[in-house]
């Protein structure tokens, strides 16, 4: 005990106080609290402390430990404090609230084990007269640094700042303080020891000080963590603010990052190298630094697009496997047995070779001939991707090889489309109609074609677009033309040329039943039984209607039949099945197109029947040529072209020459205009193989004699009367048939071509093999 401590009975407190151990910190003198107390023996003293004075004495246990209740196991300095209430808790413990008054010391037990009931010294506080000064200075010293606390720490309530303002003893103050400070226990228990006032205030302040360091870190760490979740949450809100908004606007939401990510992903995936992977990832960073709502954005997104979805890596190997290619082939069609021989061996060529590069195949002939058709079967045939598209009438560049991307609206060509379509490196590519190819200021497109055909250049074709080169060497390339006349040479030569030359109409009337109808019905949504045709109905369309040489309009008028049968058949009106004859035939196809007297027949003088051989396929044409008496000369007429305007030039001068033989007075040139004309003048004429007809036609009208019917014929006429050879003579001959014509009248080197026509073609006429006009005119009379 120190020498300062005087020891003082106070009048109101008992000396004999009833103990009740504390757990947790000491209690300071002058604090109204409530305590819960639940162990049997504090509940106890409290009873008798009810039943006495209701003072009780506060001490702290020197361990915390509830089981050590021994005088040995508390400290020596406590707190009296007055019982004010006491409520008596359901579970059996009590809650009491309670005034804390003064120091104790124990002076000595009544008891050594608990209840402890002790006596006790009451403890006054010391301070000495020469500290006055020092303790005010003090006291302002406290009460300010706690005030900075109570701000920066919102755990001291505003009734805690009042408190500690009202109260006027420094002791007191040092007490409230301590018991608000985060002090360990045994630091506080010393501070209830502490009497000496100034020293009591003393340690205060250094705990005050310590308090202060601690929030110093504590708001430091704050400040970080808040300026951290600050951030973070500042740019979420952001964020989600930018969705809100494009939300609103009906934009994707976080497009940009999102299709930076797509992108880059796919680029990865395809492992470009060299100058590909340098372009691609120059576009990729410049993507993402774009704003989304820019236009160059757009323009980027879309070449990427186009990159990422174009077929880059090797095809696998073709599996040519020939007697499939044959089954599929025949299963497709009818007919064209050596179209298909020549596709086969193509195919066996290409197979032997391994060779997936290299010649193009160009089918000709007249429209609706099945030329697509073939095409589409060779691709299942190679099991591969089949792509179409039309060159007719293309005029600019740019649609094969694409526009530079400076351009608004730039697009790559077509051939880049198609692989971005068929996602293939090795796909069959139909181009149609190569004979209409167009030219124009903007760039020929059949130099553009030649680099994507030619197996020398297109390895690295280069689109103006995509501006990377692309391998297209793995493509299969088929050209369709009606004709050859107007493909460029350089593309021609690198044509592998197979001809499809149209049908004759037992062909066609086979095509309808095999093909065409059964088509026809299921796209009409029809069955077999509900319509019948029989052959002479179908005979009696391709002889009525569809005369052409391919089965384009025969197939409309089935469909038109289909379309007026699915009709009735929907409104009940007619027996099942549907007999579609001869004699109803027009009550679904109204009059027919053409007539059996229309066919091209020679009935007076001056007439004569030749063959022509166009875009459409082959043809009959009537030369007629009368006399004008008065001046002399020649006409022409019927949309002739130069060469046949030649032809007839020539025709007149060697009639004129051997007119002699044939009992013709020079007269008859000299005091005639001669007119020459070939009907369907509206329809453009060309070529030199009209020379022996137009020649016939002016001997039969200088004569007067009609030539014999049912021939026709066709030859190139020499100046000195030779025959010259023609092309086209299985068109010519498919054309005669149709017009019912027996004898052909044929240039002697053409013979050889009659091993090309098919047996049933030929059927039923007669060639004569001529070399001269005179064979020709001992032939016709
Ligand atoms: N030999 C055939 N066997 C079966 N069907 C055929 C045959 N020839 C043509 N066809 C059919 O005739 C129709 C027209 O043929 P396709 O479209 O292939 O003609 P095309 O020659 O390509 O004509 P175009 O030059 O006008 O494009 C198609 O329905 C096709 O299946």
């Amino acid at each position: 005990m120190s020498e300062k401590e005087i020891i003082v009975a106070e009048q109101a407190l008992p000396d004999k106080l009833f103990i009740v151990p504390l757990l947790g910190k000491p209690i300071f003198p002058g604090i109204f609290t409530p305590i819960m107390i639940t162990s049997n023996d504090d509940i106890e003293i409290v009873n008798q402390a009810m039943e006495n004075d209701k003072v009780i004495g506060l001490i702290l246990l020197k361990e915390e430990d509830e089981s050590a209740t021994g005088p040995k196991d508390i400290y020596q300095v406590g707190t009296a404090a007055k019982i004010v209430k006491k409520i008596n808790l359901p579970d059996g413990g009590v809650n009491i609230f309670i005034s804390t008054v003064k120091r104790f010391r124990i002076r000595k037990f009544f008891t050594s084990e608990a209840p402890l009931i002790a006596a006790v010294d009451y403890l006054d506080d010391i301070v000495g007269s020469e500290q006055k000064d020092e303790l005010k200075a003090l006291t302002r010293s406290v009460i300010s640094e706690m005030k900075q606390i109570s701000e920066d720490n919102p755990l001291f309530s505003e009734e805690m700042r009042l408190n500690m303002v009202n109260i006027d003893n420094p002791g007191k103050i040092a007490d409230f303080i301590t018991s608000i400070l985060n002090i360990d226990r045994v630091q506080q228990q010393q501070i209830l020891e502490e009497l000496d006032v100034r020293a009591r205030m003393e340690k205060v302040l250094v705990f005050i000080k310590k308090e202060q360091d601690l929030l110093r870190i504590q708001k430091k760490i704050a400040t970080q963590i808040n300026e951290k979740i600050e951030k973070s949450q500042r740019e979420y809100f952001l964020r989600e603010e930018i969705k809100a908004i494009k939300k609103e606007l009906g934009e994707p939401v976080d497009s940009k990052s999102s299709e930076y990510i797509k992108f880059k992903e796919m680029v990865d995936k395809l492992n470009f190298e060299g100058e590909i992977k340098e372009q691609v990832e120059r576009e990729l960073e410049k993507f993402a630094l774009m704003d989304p709502s820019s236009s160059e954005y757009i323009v980027t997104r879309n070449y990427l697009e186009t990159i990422v979805n174009l077929p880059w890596e090797e095809p696998k190997p073709d599996v040519i496997d020939i007697a499939k290619g044959e089954k599929i082939l025949n299963h497709d069609h009818y007919g064209l047995d050596d179209v298909k021989e020549r596709i086969l061996e193509y195919l066996a060529v290409r197979k032997l070779k391994n060779d997936t590069k290299g010649s193009i195949i160009i089918l000709v002939g007249p429209p609706g001939v099945g030329k697509t058709s073939i095409g589409k079967s060779v691709a299942r045939a190679l099991g591969r991707e089949f792509f179409r598209f039309s060159v007719g009438g293309m005029r600019d560049e740019a649609e094969i090889k694409g526009h530079r991307r400076t351009y608004v609206g730039a697009m790559p060509g077509k051939i880049i489309q198609g692989l971005k379509i068929v996602k293939n490196k090795a796909p069959v590519f139909m181009i149609d109609e190569i004979d209409k190819l167009g030219q124009s200021y903007q760039g020929d497109p059949s130099s553009a074609l030649l680099e994507v055909l030619d197996p020398e250049q297109n390895i690295a074709f280069r689109d103006h677009y995509l501006d990377l080169p692309f391998d297209l060497s793995h493509i299969l390339f088929i050209a369709t033309a009606n004709t050859l006349d107007s493909i460029p040479r350089p593309l021609l030569d690198r044509m592998e040329i197979i001809r499809l030359s149209g049908y004759i109409t037992d062909e066609k009337i086979e095509i309808a039943k095999r093909y065409l109808i059964p088509k026809s019905l299921k796209k009409h949504g029809l069955i077999k039984g509900q319509i019948a045709y029989n052959k002479t109905a179908l005979r009696s369309i391709v002889d009525g209607y569809a005369r052409e040489a391919g089965v384009r309009t025969f197939e409309k008028c089935i469909d038109k039949i289909n379309r007026k049968a699915a009709k009735k058949i929907v409104m009940g009106t007619e027996e099942l099945p549907i007999k579609i004859s001869k004699d109803n035939l027009e009550g679904f196809l109204k009059k027919p197109y053409f007539r059996d007297d229309e066919i091209k027949r020679v009935s007076i003088p001056g007439m004569s029947l030749g063959l022509a051989w166009t875009s459409m396929g082959g043809d009959t044409l009537i030369i007629e040529a009368i006399n004008i008496p008065g001046k002399s000369g020649l006409q022409l007429t019927g949309q002739m072209g130069d060469v046949m305007k030649e032809s007839a030039a020539i025709a007149f001068s060697h009639v004129k020459q051997i007119a002699g033989d044939y009992g013709i007075k020079q007269e008859f040139f000299e005091k005639n205009v001669i007119h020459l004309h070939i009907p369907e003048g509206a329809t453009p004429k060309d070529g030199p193989s009209a020379g022996i007809t137009m020649a016939t036609a002016l001997i039969s009208l200088a004569t007067g004699k009609v030539i014999k019917k049912n021939l026709a014929m066709t030859g190139e006429l020499s100046l000195t009367g030779k025959v010259l050879p023609i092309g086209g003579l299985k068109e010519k001959t498919i054309a005669a048939q149709r017009n019912k014509v027996k004898d052909i009248i044929i240039p002697k080197p053409n013979e050889r071509d009659l091993d090309e026509i098919p047996a049933y073609i030929r059927k039923g006429i007669t060639f004569h093999p001529v070399e001269s006009l005179k064979e020709v005119l001992n032939l016709v009379f």
